[in-house]
């Protein structure tokens, strides 16, 4: 059996989790020597000798041939990977951002050096998405890949619908937690999620979205009314990130949004730091992935079954992809939405095709309506922290 020599970047949440599972599979023959983290200076519960904070002591050690990247800061990141493939090194990688920002530079040195990249922690945790699609959904004709990819936020929007618990207090159990980003704007203003849904569209669709081009909205406007409101109409509010396909034009729709769920839907029982995502092919109609997105073993089982991968030499294949073509998104389509705000200067009626409900109130007012996904675009919408943006299935 081929031997793993790992060289560890971060000992963090996730990163502390696969050298522990890692110390306890001797079977798999894949030992970590050497562990590179930033502050030299902090306990660690794992031999001193084994921590360094050069980056060189793994990258420039030949006996090393596989690099797992677990730290929290992207840019360092992207040098470490980079040199990595350089050096011959197999790479396996949770960074979304990391990901899904240097996506096709990161798949051309990968094949270029004749070495393997894999990445399933960076979507969903411990859901196997991304094989999935790449393996199994090979010759399957999606239309769309929707649901909840954030563990954060679906942790944060659980507490707030399900038990009343405030924003802040839930946003904290979550850091405490180990499911947040380093900095949880990632997370509650969607950035997280958009990375994440770039990457499933480019195995999904065999399409490149840049994260900015993804049209999204965190859930750091919502408002109790907006609850309130879920809660009369027998919705719950998550927050989706989906790509669909718009059969005539080949064009894709990819969004991270807030969205109004109807309880009776399976994406409305996915609560906590778990995740679920809906395939829709052609073929088997609706597929539905399930599992915990985010926290210490769920992530590092996902990081051990990519180390497991490599023992035969397994890499993805992303036939769907061709990085000739530009991938056309978010160009034409009408959402239903709702708007929320408290100001009446903050009132968007005029950017409603259609208006189909309309509520004043003293303190909070709403607009449910049709809009166009060219409006959804505009600055004034997504990013105004007054409006509460939520979309309705
Ligand atoms: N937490 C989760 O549930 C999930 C996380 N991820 C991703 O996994 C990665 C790690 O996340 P997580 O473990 O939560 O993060 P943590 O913040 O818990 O740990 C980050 C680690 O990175 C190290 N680090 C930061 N900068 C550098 C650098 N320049 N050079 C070397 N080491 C560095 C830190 O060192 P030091 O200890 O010295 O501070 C620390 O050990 C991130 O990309 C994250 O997005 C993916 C899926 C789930
Ligand atoms: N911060 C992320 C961690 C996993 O990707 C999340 O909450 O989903």
């Amino acid at each position: 059996m081929k031997k793993l020599n790992i060289g560890l970047f971060g000992f963090g949440v996730v990163g502390e989790g696969i050298y522990k599972v890692l110390e306890e599979k001797p079977q798999l023959n894949a030992t970590i020597k050497k562990i590179v983290i930033k502050d030299l200076t902090k306990p660690r519960n794992a031999p001193s000798e084994l921590f360094s904070s050069n980056a060189d002591d793994i990258l420039e050690d030949d006996d090393i041939n596989v690099v797992v990247e677990l730290i929290s800061d992207s840019d360092a990141a992207h040098n470490i990977i980079v040199k990595a493939f350089n050096k011959g090194k197999h790479v396996v990688s949770a960074n979304k951002k990391l990901i899904a920002e240097h996506h096709k530079e990161l798949l051309e040195l990968q094949d270029k050096n004749d070495v393997s990249f894999l990445y399933e922690a960076s979507v969903c945790g411990s859901v196997p998405i991304i094989r999935n699609l790449e393996e199994y959904f090979d010759n399957d004709l999606l239309n769309y890949v929707s649901g909840i990819v954030n563990g954060t936020t679906n942790y944060i929007l659980t507490k707030m619908a399900n038990e009343n618990e405030s924003y802040q207090d839930a946003l904290k159990a979550a850091q405490d937690n180990g499911f947040a980003e380093a900095d949880p704007t990632a997370d509650v203003e969607g950035f997280d999620a958009a990375s994440k849904i770039s990457i499933i569209t480019l195995h999904a669709f065999g399409q490149k979205i840049n994260v900015d081009d993804v049209i999204r909205k965190g859930i750091t406007s919502l408002q109790v009314q907006d609850f309130k409101y879920a809660k009369e109409k027998g919705y719950t509010i998550k927050l989706i990130a989906k790509s669909k396909v718009n059969p005539e034009t080949g064009e894709i729709n990819s969004t991270v949004l807030p969205t109004f769920v109807r309880l009776n839907k399976t994406i409305a029982l996915v609560n906590n730091e778990y995740n679920g995502v809906l395939i829709g092919s052609s073929l088997s109609d609706e597929q539905f992935l399930y599992g915990k997105g985010a926290g210490r073993f769920p992530t590092a089982s996902a990081v051990l079954s990519d180390i497991s991968a490599l023992k035969y030499d397994y890499k993805y294949s992303i036939r769907k992809y061709d990085n000739t073509q530009e991938g056309k998104f978010n160009q034409s389509g009408k959402l239903k939405a709702y708007i929320g705000f408290k100001d009446q200067k903050d009132d968007v009626s005029n950017l409603f095709d259609e208006i189909e409900e309309r509520f004043q109130g003293k303190d909070y007012s709403h607009i449910v309506g049709l809009i166009d996904i060219n409006k959804l675009k505009q600055k004034e919408l997504i990013e105004n922290p007054n409006l509460s943006l939520i979309i309705l299935e």
